[in-house]
């Protein structure tokens, strides 16, 4: 429901509604100059001109995604109501289509509306982006732990992290970028550097608050959370892939599950790394192997 909302169709039909609108106006008999009110023509203008800055701002501002989408559809609404209202005083109320004034009513309470479910979205994905921030603001004040191109938590970092978390059941997962070398060959080293960096952002939006990323080495990434189930880590790295495919690129997943209350013998951070990177080349073979027949 909400992408059709928000579809790019949703908003053509919003620019062709106001042109035929502005053609049927046309028709409508126009008022004498000294009739117009200016003043008002001026504030109505105003707020017109308002709404397209803030549109044009937001376009330019924010990624793509659902939030902006609300952002952009709303503000749409909202300069197109106020484009109606302007038109409205240069015609003669009594010479407009019957169903214009119910019709002119509409577009800004809508735009406001749905502008209002955008604020709300964003401000719940500002609040997730603040406590990854402070998180990793106050460990980077700690420990100076942080790798030097993404900016995210380096290798000695997570290995910290999963020795302090390792008496409660955690998942771990490993992101390993395909073919990041051609990647490198093809578009230089600083893009594929920028390419790390936005994978990392993106990995930092998409946890929970008490989750933590780290680049671990090149263009491999691991992913630690804490009190979570197998099945949810699963479904948290399946996504993971998802969002990556979104950056242009695939990736190779692994996911561990380890809970000290169930397993036979407790495994340090070493062994838990190790078990992983074990997966990640399950994994890749597995990849690889129908590529070399
Ligand atoms: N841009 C950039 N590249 C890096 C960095 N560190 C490592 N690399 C590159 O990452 C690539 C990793 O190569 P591989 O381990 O062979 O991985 P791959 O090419 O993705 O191959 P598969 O994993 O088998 O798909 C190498 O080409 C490294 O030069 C870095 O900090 N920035």
């Amino acid at each position: 429901m909400l992408k059709f909302v928000t579809s790019k169709f949703t908003l053509a039909i919003i620019l062709l509604s106001s042109i035929i609108l502005s053609l049927c106006l046309l028709q409508a008999e126009t008022k004498l100059s000294a009739s117009i009110d200016w003043f008002d023509v001026a504030t109505e203008g105003a707020l017109l001109l308002l709404g397209l800055s803030w549109l044009a701002l937001i376009l330019q501002a924010r990624p793509a995604g659902k939030v902006t989408q609300l952002l952009i559809f709303g503000l749409l609404g909202y300069s197109l109501g106020c484009y109606m209202d302007l038109l409205d005083e240069f015609f003669i109320n009594h010479s407009l289509p019957a169903w214009f004034a119910l019709i002119e009513k509409l577009p800004t309470p809508i735009g406001l509306l749905t502008l209002t479910c955008g604020l709300w979205l964003w401000r719940e994905e500002q609040i997730t982006i603040n406590e990854q921030l402070r998180t990793r603001e106050q460990f980077f004040r700690q420990h100076k732990l942080v790798d030097r191109v993404t900016k995210i938590y380096d290798a000695r970092a997570i290995r910290h992290q999963i020795a302090l978390n390792s008496s409660k059941p955690l998942s771990l997962i490993m992101l390993d970028i395909d073919n990041f070398s051609e990647i490198n060959q093809r578009n230089g080293f600083n893009r594929g550097d920028r390419l790390l960096t936005d994978i990392a952002q993106m990995l930092t939006c998409q946890l929970r608050s008490q989750d933590l990323v780290c680049r671990f080495a090149g263009d491999r990434f691991i992913i630690l959370l804490p009190n979570c189930s197998a099945t949810f880590s699963q479904a948290m790295a399946a996504e993971l892939q998802r969002a990556i495919a979104h950056l242009g690129c695939h990736a190779s997943s692994a996911h561990i599950h380890y809970d000290p209350q169930t397993e036979k013998q407790s495994q340090d951070v070493d062994s838990l790394i190790s078990h992983i990177n074990k997966e990640m080349e399950r994994v890749k073979q597995a990849r690889a192997w129908p590529q070399a027949i």
